[in-house]
């Protein structure tokens, strides 16, 4: 008879999960899941609900992992949240289950989870399209993903200048007041992005905030908002000259307004690039369209279990 479930919140998260001990395995279930083999990782498309009176969705992401004995479900909810509002427009909570016996060993914050694995897999996205040469990054938006994004291509990668753009000017005070490293505030996006090797779009519009007139050829932009089909953060005239790459082509074409209106043809995965039956346009402006996938979670999750469990046995 399987015990409780263990509950680990999210202070417990954040010290279990390392971006060090993440990436690789997130590469190498990126990888797992271009190959579209049913025995290795089954990965759905997310169904989401609508919650019409709250402007908001509920995703639900299930995954289950063969021969990795993983299975597991994130529970998200997003929201299209009114100026001024504090209520957080991302909610997740992560339940890894037994694949034998379908009992729950694990309950898990998904906060940390979707803010780390997001900003891992953006940073693989730079990592694989990015020109060697690059020393300006931009990011557009000051909230929860900005922060693990700024985190995580700083720590990766050696900018010379990092660019952040907010609408209000307090966002991008608040928002360096809270990182270690320098900023340099821009009070428009043209500013921000002008020049730049690297952008990241973390926002929460649902027009487009990024037009291609402002972005230096042989760009990479990684695009991380804008995960419904009628909402964009990138304009038409970036998605076409684009080479564009996403995490998942279903989820892109089922979600993705960015991909969808612009009626553009998806090149790649990020893992056909991983797996080597796709290159990577390093020379070519660059799009990463990112919808997030249960993959992510999964393996975030079950390395999070295992440090726990690792823990939990020391006397
Ligand atoms: N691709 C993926 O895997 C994931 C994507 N997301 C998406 O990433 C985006 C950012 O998420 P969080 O940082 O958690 O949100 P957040 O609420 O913490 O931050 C949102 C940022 O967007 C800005 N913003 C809001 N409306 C804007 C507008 N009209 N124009 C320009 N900026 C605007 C806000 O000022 C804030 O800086 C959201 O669209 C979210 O749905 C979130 C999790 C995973
Ligand atoms: O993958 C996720 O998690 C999310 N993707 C887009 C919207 C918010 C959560």
């Amino acid at each position: 008879m399987a015990g409780p479930p263990v509950i680990i919140w999210e202070h417990e998260v954040e010290r279990l999960l390392r971006y060090k001990e993440l990436i690789p395995r997130l590469e190498e279930a990126l990888g797992k899941f271009s190959r579209r083999d049913s025995a290795e990782l089954i990965q759905p498309a997310r169904t989401t609900v609508a919650l019409q009176k709250h402007s908001g969705f509920m995703g639900l992401m299930p995954t289950y992992m063969e021969n990795d004995g993983v299975l597991c479900a994130k529970i998200v909810c997003f929201y299209k949240r009114r100026d001024g509002s504090t209520l957080p427009s991302t909610q997740a909570t992560v339940v890894l289950l037994d694949p034998e016996c379908g009992n729950v060993m694990a309950v898990m914050d998904g906060e940390v989870i979707t803010g780390m694995r997001t900003a891992a897999v953006s940073a693989i996205s730079a990592k694989l399209l990015m020109r060697s040469e690059a020393e300006v990054l931009a990011i557009l938006g000051t909230g929860r993903q900005a922060l693990s994004h700024y985190n995580i291509f700083t720590d990766m990668f050696s900018f010379k200048e990092v660019r952040v753009w907010s609408r209000s000017r307090e966002g991008v005070e608040r928002f360096g007041r809270s990182v270690s490293g320098p900023v340099t505030a821009c009070v428009s996006v043209e500013e921000a992005v002008r020049g730049a090797d690297v952008i990241v779009t973390v926002t929460t519009s649902t027009e487009p905030v990024l037009f291609g007139q402002w972005v230096k050829p042989g760009a990479h932009v990684a695009a991380v908002g804008a995960c419904r089909p009628d909402w964009r953060e990138l304009d038409d005239v970036l998605m076409k000259e684009a080479v564009v790459y996403v995490d998942s082509r279903e989820g892109a074409m089922t979600e993705s307004g960015d991909v969808i209106l612009s009626g553009v043809q998806v090149f790649a995965e990020l893992g056909d690039v991983i797996n080597g039956t796709k290159p990577a346009h390093r020379e070519k402006t660059t799009v990463f369209k990112s919808l997030g996938m249960g993959v992510q979670d999964a393996v975030s999750a079950n390395l999070v279990f295992d440090k726990w469990k690792t823990k939990a046995s020391q006397p």
